[in-house]
């Protein structure tokens, strides 16, 4: 082991063997989800930086031969780009997958504004709440609300606010309303399906990463990170942990 991570722990046997046996498949995709995996939740959404490691450890994942990383995640790409400050030939899928290949159309940004402008007196008059406008949606955040109950009359009024064209996805303290229905599920069966990708190695930490869970193969590695039910086959503590489990992928690659 030569990562920073190495001192911090062993990984659970059967993960261990499962990255061993990844290790020796090509093309292989490694896929990741950003806040609450690469980075620990904060309360600001602008401050999620990663975890001490974390850019490292992908840096040796992408130079491997036949290994394509991809950061997969509910937030924009050029926000996700900014906070995280990873630069390195990595595929970059934002937007819970709506951003696949490029930004999107004004089309949607018209779209997503009346939304914006039919939430932000809600949250606005709720104290600790966040709007957060983003390229496919709008994120209600009530994680700095000390108020329990205000928070969740925010997040039902909110729901309230969505009509059948929208897709809701409920997160950690968090309720997008989407104006497209990507998910990260499809988007990652896609890129698998570009790249001829024989595997996938996939983390993720929250509700819409049970889509990608779900639909990847038997064969495929799924990690949960944290606490909750899932359908993922693997599950780390905490993003110190993802650092750990990427060093060892990195190690069995070389
Ligand atoms: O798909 P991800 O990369 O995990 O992004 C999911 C959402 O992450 C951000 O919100 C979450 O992290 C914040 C910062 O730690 C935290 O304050 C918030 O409570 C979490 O829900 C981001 O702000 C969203 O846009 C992403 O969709």
């Amino acid at each position: 082991m030569s990562g920073p991570a190495a001192a911090t722990g062993a990984l659970p046997a059967d993960l261990a063997e499962a990255l061993a046996d990844v290790a020796g498949r090509r093309p292989l995709l490694v896929a990741s989800d950003y806040d609450g995996v690469l980075a620990p939740l904060v309360g600001d959404p602008s401050a999620a930086v990663p975890v001490p490691g974390a850019a490292g450890a992908l840096a040796r994942l992408v130079a491997a031969d036949g290994v394509t990383v991809a950061l997969v995640s509910g937030r924009g790409v050029a926000d996700l780009r900014a906070v995280s400050g990873f630069e390195g030939p990595y595929r970059w899928i934002g937007s819970h997958g709506a951003e696949y290949d490029g930004p999107l159309t004004g089309e949607l940004a018209a779209r997503r504004d009346a939304l914006a402008e039919r939430l932000a007196p809600l949250v606005a008059a709720v104290p600790g709440a966040r709007l957060e406008v983003k390229p496919a949606s709008v994120a209600v955040h009530v994680r700095q609300v000390t108020d329990r109950v205000a928070a969740a009359g925010l997040l039902e009024q909110a729901h309230a606010v969505a009509d059948p064209s929208l897709t809701l996805k409920p997160g950690k303290e968090v309720l997008e309303l989407a104006v497209t229905d990507a998910d990260k599920g499809t988007a990652l069966l896609r890129l698998r399906d570009d790249l001829g990708a024989v595997a996938t190695v996939y983390l993720g930490d929250d509700r819409t990463d049970e889509d990608a869970f779900r639909v990847l193969p038997p064969g495929d590695l799924t990690v949960k990170v944290g606490e909750g039910e899932t359908a993922a086959r693997h599950r780390v503590p905490d993003p110190a942990a993802v650092v750990l489990l990427l060093e060892t992928l990195a190690d069995a690659l070389d």
